[in-house]
């Protein structure tokens, strides 16, 4: 795989390792490194009159070094800048003997119209707030409008949690090395580092693979094996059947969406579970979607016993109240048959006085997988201390957060993150703005479940949605609402079902 992302930490310890294991050293991969640098500058800034190469004391600005002496080598006029000397017998120092131009401080940098930036200042080593004449160069980088190249990460940004430290430069294209780091990938730092590109310097899998990384980016990579794709011989009650709560006569909307994005991932049958004087709006609008009445819990257990779903969203549309809670334990309490339950939204919000009564059911031997939705605000009601805690990355709080509920998080936002209470965990970033559009939640719910309900484990089925209604979503573009986005769903489901068959 080369979706696995490192932390700066891990990445240093993978460094070690390939040096270790060889065949390259060091310098080896720093000249790797840079010349991968050095090769995108030359194919994409042809044009450039003039490039500045700005130099930290680290190893990254060691991989500066480099692209400065194969730049100046392939006839490029290039200004190198310094802000520390390397230690002495670094990898850094090296490769700053070996390149034949001489640094002028960082705290004279002055650029020029027509030419663009290398950021090798601060890379994986980034370890406090940044100022002074680095901030400096940052503003006159804005000041002249002119492109940067981050070597690794944009100066500025942590590798580990995307958060600006101080400043940072927003970067036209980051090259990063190996793996991608969480920080390029969790906001705002993906909004920093511009384009990816992520470039293999000689670190082998193998080396990758002995640190036994449990954060990945988000690509049919990490679940297409565990994706459905019907039989030849199948039929409807295998394709797993999902039940969706509905809210009262004004809100039904959203139960609806959320039974259509099932229907759409293949599920073979899907039941709106309605309250009786909310039938008959819902029947006006269902066609292959089955209706039934359910007001108490007693209604629901009887649709289980008699139609055995496999799978049940709840929350959307549904208002907050003892009812979710009857509801969800009800579901968390089946103990074969039922795949799993997706809390969303008010279902959320109605433990918040009591988390520990959803918890506590999940946790159950042989329970329902609990997949829990929340959009920030519903995250912070139902883990209002680590949302509170500000040390904490989106990362952490979702994996702490999964841990804590025996659930799978779906943290929401622009940078979704899903965790798992084995403490897996995954970033999307294939989302686009054009889902923030009321009701796109209630689809992820839908998609989610019908994935559960085809037997998909509850963290590949959450991570599987997240990407096919990110994906979905960001092919659409402008105009979208999520009505549009059940349809919008099908090509993407398409070629990934094609996909395995290759
Ligand atoms: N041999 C290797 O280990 C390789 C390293 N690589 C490069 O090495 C980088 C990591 O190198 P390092 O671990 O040396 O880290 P960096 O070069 O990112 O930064 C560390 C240096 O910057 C200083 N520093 C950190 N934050 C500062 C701040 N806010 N203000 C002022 N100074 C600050 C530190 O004291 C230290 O001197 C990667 O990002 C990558 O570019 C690549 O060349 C691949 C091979
Ligand atoms: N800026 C963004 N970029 C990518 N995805 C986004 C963005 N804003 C929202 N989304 C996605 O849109 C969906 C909105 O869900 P939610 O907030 O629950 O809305 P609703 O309750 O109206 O359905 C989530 O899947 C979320 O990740
Ligand atoms: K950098």
């Amino acid at each position: 795989m080369s979706n696995e992302l490192l932390t700066p930490a891990e990445m240093g310890e993978a460094d070690r390792k390939a040096i270790e294991a060889g065949p390259f050293d060091g310098i080896k991969l720093m000249r790797n490194a840079g010349a991968c640098v050095a090769r995108e500058v030359l194919r994409r800034y042809a044009a450039a009159e003039r490039v500045h190469v700005l130099c930290g004391p680290g190893n990254n600005g060691g991989d500066g070094y480099v692209v400065a002496r194969l730049l100046a080598e392939s006839g490029v006029p290039v200004s190198l800048w310094s802000s520390g000397e390397p230690r002495p017998g670094s990898d850094a120092a090296l490769a700053a003997g070996e390149c034949p131009l001489r640094p002028m401080p960082l705290a004279g940098f002055l650029p020029t119209t027509g030419s663009i930036i290398v950021d090798a200042l601060y890379g994986a080593g980034l370890s406090r707030a940044i100022e002074g004449d680095t901030v400096r160069a940052i503003e006159l980088a804005i000041t002249f409008g002119l492109p940067v190249v981050a070597i690794d990460l944009p100066s500025g940004i942590s590798g580990a949690n995307g958060r600006v430290m101080g400043a940072a430069f927003r970067a036209e294209l980051t090259i990063t090395f190996a793996r991608m780091k969480p920080g390029h990938l969790l906001m705002p730092g993906r909004e920093y580092c511009g384009e990816m590109v992520l470039s293999d310097i000689g670190i082998s899998d193998a080396v990758i693979d002995e640190l036994q990384v449990c954060t990945f980016r988000n690509c049919p990579q990490l679940w297409l094996g565990e994706f459905p794709v019907p039989g030849v011989d199948t039929h409807k009650y295998r394709r797993g059947h999902v039940g969706v709560f509905s809210g009262g006569p004004a809100s039904t909307g959203a139960g609806r969406l959320s039974a259509l994005a099932a229907a759409r991932s293949g599920a073979g049958a899907v039941t709106v579970l309605s309250p009786g004087n909310a039938l008959a709006v819902n029947a006006m609008h269902l066609t292959s979607i089955m209706l039934r009445k359910a007001d108490d819990g007693t209604e629901v257990e009887a649709f289980i016993g008699d139609r055995r779903p496999s799978a049940f969203v709840l929350g959307p549309g549904f208002g907050v109240g003892d009812k979710v809670r009857e509801f969800a334990l009800a579901v968390l309490a089946v103990r074969a048959g039922v795949e799993g339950l997706v809390l969303d939204a008010d279902g959320i919000t109605s433990f918040r006085e009591e988390p520990s009564a959803l918890f506590t059911a999940a946790a159950a031997p042989d329970a329902p997988a609990l997949v829990l939705t929340p959009h920030d605000g519903e995250f912070a009601r139902l883990f209002p201390d680590l949302a509170a805690d500000e040390g904490l990355s989106k990362l952490e709080r979702a994996r702490q957060a999964a841990a804590r509920s025996h659930g799978v998080v779906v943290a929401k936002g622009a940078d979704t993150v899903i965790a798992a209470p084995d403490g897996r965990a995954a970033i999307n970033a294939n989302g686009t703005p054009w889902l923030a559009t009321a009701g796109s939640g209630d689809v992820l719910a839908g998609l989610i479940a019908g994935l559960l309900a085809q037997g998909m484990p509850a963290f590949g089925a959450a991570c599987a949605a997240v990407w096919i209604h990110a994906e979905a979503g960001a092919r659409f573009g402008p105009g979208l609402i999520a009505e549009d986005l059940p349809l919008a769903l099908a090509p993407v489901l398409r070629e990934l079902t094609y996909s395995t068959e290759s």
